[in-house]
């Protein structure tokens, strides 16, 4: 069953759903109101970086299914299904901004076919905004219009976005009417991921309460590194042991300077606002939030700690900027905030990312410089921070930072080599919740 779909917002969700809509046969129109992206796609060029993205750009712009536009005349005109997938970023007070979802449902309502249209909202939105947005569209439209909404959360990963389109654990689906979820349903069927289809507020609730879930099992796992740190135990040995009871399951027990990204830190926020909107108190989400907010200053109380002197006028390096591997996206990195605290406490910073510099340089602090490789970024540094676990820093052989640096001191806040790997090279190493290596001794010290 092929449809005319449209897809508003171009960004990391829009542009992997519109492409993949476009592969499995689709004839999709992506609209975005930033003219530089339309052009760049039009081109041929994603303006992220999304491994397999660009070569679906091209097999199905080539096919004459995937279109690129900022005319929304041409995106909505019989448009089948209008896909939501615009920002949703935080407010000051925490809670999440609409104000791109209710300018979109002006949109519709301007530009909808007089048939009418199934809206599909993929942007992460607060229980309730569903019915809102039928609530803008109907409100502004001047014609008797048929307009019906569904809950369609995403569950992508920034880096596999890509495959996790295709290969989801599930696709949920909240709508008011059987035939509105048929279709949705039926547009998604060649993807083959299971489908879950609830009433609107429980999918828009299911979307913040995996992302929370999440969030708290990282925030445990740090927690519990912490306490393995001050004790002598190894988190990653806790963490598989763990993770062999099924009830537990071994993903996301990964202990580091904990969660960033552009979802985690804004959506267990916005639930906190969402609970509190309906006088609940959500305080495990709040120590979650706490416990993450803890973690982004452990390499900097370590390197304050281990590097002679303290950290004014030393050389630190930092090995990764983007929140995650296989992404350029900056938004609420640990690099933030350590690049801050690190240029506060008087350290030269010199940093090196595989892909996410350019995004960097928008926000990190003006006197932080840019290497061109690893190597670069490790000449004569007092101390290295590993921020990102990019293959290119876990694949290094450890002799790089004895050659490199002034002092060979590492500080993994990702846990990216092995210990009994560490004990064979000429380095300080300090990792997350796992003993410190220590070279004049190289016998096993618990790390702070
Ligand atoms: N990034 C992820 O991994 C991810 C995964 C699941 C869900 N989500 C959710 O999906 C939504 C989008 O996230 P994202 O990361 O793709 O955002 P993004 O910032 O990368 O992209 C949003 C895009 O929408 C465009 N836009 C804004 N207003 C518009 C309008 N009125 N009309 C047309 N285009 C408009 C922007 O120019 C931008 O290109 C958010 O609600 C987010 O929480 C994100
Ligand atoms: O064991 C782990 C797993 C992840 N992280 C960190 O958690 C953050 C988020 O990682 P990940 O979930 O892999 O990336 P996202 O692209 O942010 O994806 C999350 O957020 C998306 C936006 O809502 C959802 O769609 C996804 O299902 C959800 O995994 C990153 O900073 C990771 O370094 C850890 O510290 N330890």
């Amino acid at each position: 069953m092929k449809k005319k779909i449209a897809v508003i917002g171009t960004g990391y969700v829009g542009l992997v759903t519109g492409v993949a809509l476009s592969d499995i046969g689709h004839q999709v129109y992506c609209l975005d109101v930033d003219p530089n992206k339309i052009d760049k796609l039009n081109q041929g060029i994603s303006p992220i970086y999304e491994p397999g993205l660009e070569d679906l750009i091209h097999k199905n712009m080539y096919a004459d299914r995937l279109h690129f536009t900022t005319e929304h005349s041409m995106a909505f005109k019989d448009a089948d299904a209008i896909y939501i997938a615009v920002g949703t970023p935080e407010r000051a007070d925490g809670s999440a901004n609409l104000d791109f979802v209710q300018q979109v449902a002006k949109d519709i309502a301007a530009n909808v076919s007089d048939r009418g249209a199934v809206v599909v909202t993929k942007s992460t939105v607060p229980v309730g905004t569903n019915k809102l947005v039928k609530h803008w569209i109907t409100d502004a439209l001047d014609r008797d219009v048929q307009i019906e909404v569904v809950s369609n959360p995403e569950f992508l990963r920034e880096g596999s976005a890509v495959y996790d389109t295709y290969h989801g654990d599930r696709i949920v689906i909240g709508a008011e009417t059987e035939a509105a979820a048929d279709l949705i349903e039926a547009i998604n069927k060649p993807f083959g991921v299971p489908v879950f289809r609830t009433d609107i507020e429980s999918a828009e609730m299911i979307k913040y309460a995996s992302n929370a879930f999440l969030a708290a099992k990282i925030s445990f796992i740090n927690e519990i590194g912490t306490i393995c740190g001050k004790l002598g135990a190894n988190i990653e040995d806790v963490a598989k042991g763990m993770g062999m009871d099924k009830r537990i399951g071994d993903k996301f027990l990964n202990a580091g300077i904990g969660y960033g990204g552009s979802c985690f830190p804004k959506d267990t926020k916005a639930l906190v606002q969402i609970a509190g909107d309906v006088n609940h108190t959500f305080d495990l989400l709040e120590s979650v939030i706490n416990v993450n907010n803890k973690q982004q200053q452990i390499p900097v109380d370590i390197a304050q700690m281990v590097v002679r002197g303290g950290l004014a006028g030393k050389k630190v390096a930092m090995l990764g900027l983007a929140f995650k591997p296989n992404t350029d996206d900056m938004r609420e990195s640990a690099s933030i905030v350590l690049a801050q605290k690190l240029t506060e406490l008087g350290a030269n910073i010199s940093a090196y990312d595989p892909i996410a510099i350019e995004n960097a340089k928008r926000l990190l602090p003006e006197t932080v410089h840019y290497a061109a490789n690893t190597e670069e970024a490790l000449q004569d540094a007092d101390v290295a921070i590993i921020v990102t676990e990019w293959d290119e820093f876990k694949d290094l052989p450890l002799t790089v930072f004895e050659k490199q640096m002034k002092q060979p001191i590492v500080i993994d806040g990702r846990n990216c080599y092995p210990l009994s790997y560490v004990e064979t090279a000429n380095i300080d190493y300090h990792s997350i919740g796992r003993p410190s290596v220590i070279r004049a001794k190289k016998s096993n010290q618990p790390a702070k």
